[in-house]
């Protein structure tokens, strides 16, 4: 990692227009999102002060109820993008895609609001996003049905302690933090390289009964530690909010996973292929990690339709090839402890 300048993010996205002028809707719809993204700080900021931002409402696209600040960032960042060279949004706040300027050149796909579950009690929240350029025509969907190497940037905030804005446009990943003081995010992480390996891994354990073969076996054999074929102990780390998990999988590195299962209708996990995986994946790529849905790389899957999900996992290369091994059948050992057999310790 190069030494960060505290340069500001307008800096750096006019640094990246000079040397691809092609980026300059990009960076002017990023400009958007980060002005829309420090008001939100601010609300969230505020916490129990703002209001109850944990009230339920409507259900989303997903079936999820909203929370009132699931709206307010969704009414937010709207607002930004109607200012923005944007033609076509897919918000996890809105059932279908919402056309904004006709003519204009960018789609964007936004999941407003992440960590939904971590709303109203202090803990970690945030937004995705990922620019893509319009495919012609009058289906508004086709925009978004293309594999995620379409994207031209892709980024996340984390409102946590502090507020950072996390970036690629394809020429490595940076985060910028929020200075409060003066409104402005300034470069704190610049050209981040996650470490090939880390003895970290985040899933939500409490699901284990509803995993894979595969998944059970690579968590079994972390937990078995030295024990076991991975020879080495591992620590376990769960936010609920995958922007806090990925920032810290960026900065040191580890594993993180949400899988299939065998819930009703989490076949396929349940983060969302194109404002939740494919964006993560492009920011995890562009700083030398790799990210899958356990067979093929994420960032060549092509959404069918614009709430599609998509299992992940993603982070250290070493971590997701090991993971990658569980699947294809070529994990390190095949006698496995007892933790969840059938009469392990996970069951009596
Ligand atoms: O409820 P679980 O299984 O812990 O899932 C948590 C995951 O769901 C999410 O909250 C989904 O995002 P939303 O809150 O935007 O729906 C991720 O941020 C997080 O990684
Ligand atoms: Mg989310
Ligand atoms: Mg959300």
């Amino acid at each position: 990692m190069t030494k960060p300048n505290g340069s500001s993010l307008d800096d750096h996205l006019d640094a990246e227009v000079a040397r691809d002028a092609s980026l300059a809707d990009t960076a002017a719809t990023i400009r958007a999102l980060a002005a829309a993204a420090i008001d939100v700080s601010e609300t969230v900021g505020r916490g129990a002060l703002a209001g109850d931002l944990a009230a339920q409402g409507e259900h989303n696209s997903d079936g999820d109820v909203q929370k009132a600040l699931d709206v307010i960032a969704h009414k937010r960042f709207m607002q930004a993008l109607e200012e923005a060279p944007v033609a076509q949004v897919a918000s996890e706040e809105a059932e279908d895609v919402v056309s904004l300027k006709p003519g204009a050149p960018l789609a964007v796909a936004i999941d407003p609001l992440d960590g939904s579950s971590n709303i109203g009690v202090g803990m970690v929240v945030g937004t995705i996003f990922g620019i893509r350029p319009v495919t012609p025509g009058t289906d508004v969907n086709a925009s978004f049905l293309t594999p995620g190497t379409t994207q031209t940037a892709a980024g996340f905030v984390v409102y946590g302690p502090a507020t950072t804005f996390v970036v690629t446009l394809g020429n490595g990943t940076r985060i910028f933090t929020l200075d409060r003081a003066e409104k402005v995010f300034r470069l704190t992480h610049d050209a981040l390289q996650i470490v090939p390996s880390a003895n970290e891994y985040a899933i939500n354990a409490s699901n284990v009964r509803h995993w894979d073969g595969p998944v059970k076996s690579f968590i079994e054999d972390c937990l078995r530690g030295t024990e076991g074929p991975r020879d080495r102990d591992f620590n376990m780390r769960w936010t609920a909010a995958l922007v806090a998990d990925a920032q810290r999988v960026l900065i040191r590195g580890g594993v993180f996973l949400y899988p299939g299962d065998n819930r009703k209708g989490y076949a396929q996990g349940r983060l969302r292929l194109l404002y939740e995986t494919a964006p993560i994946a492009f920011l995890i790529e562009q700083a030398g990690g790799a990210a899958t849905d356990g067979q093929a790389r994420i960032m060549e899957r092509v959404a069918t339709k614009i709430h599609e999900r998509s299992p992940l996992v993603f982070g250290s290369t070493e971590e997701v090839e090991c993971v990658a091994k569980y699947y294809d059948g070529r994990q390190p050992s095949a006698g496995r402890s007892p933790l969840f057999g059938q009469r392990g310790l996970m069951r009596s």
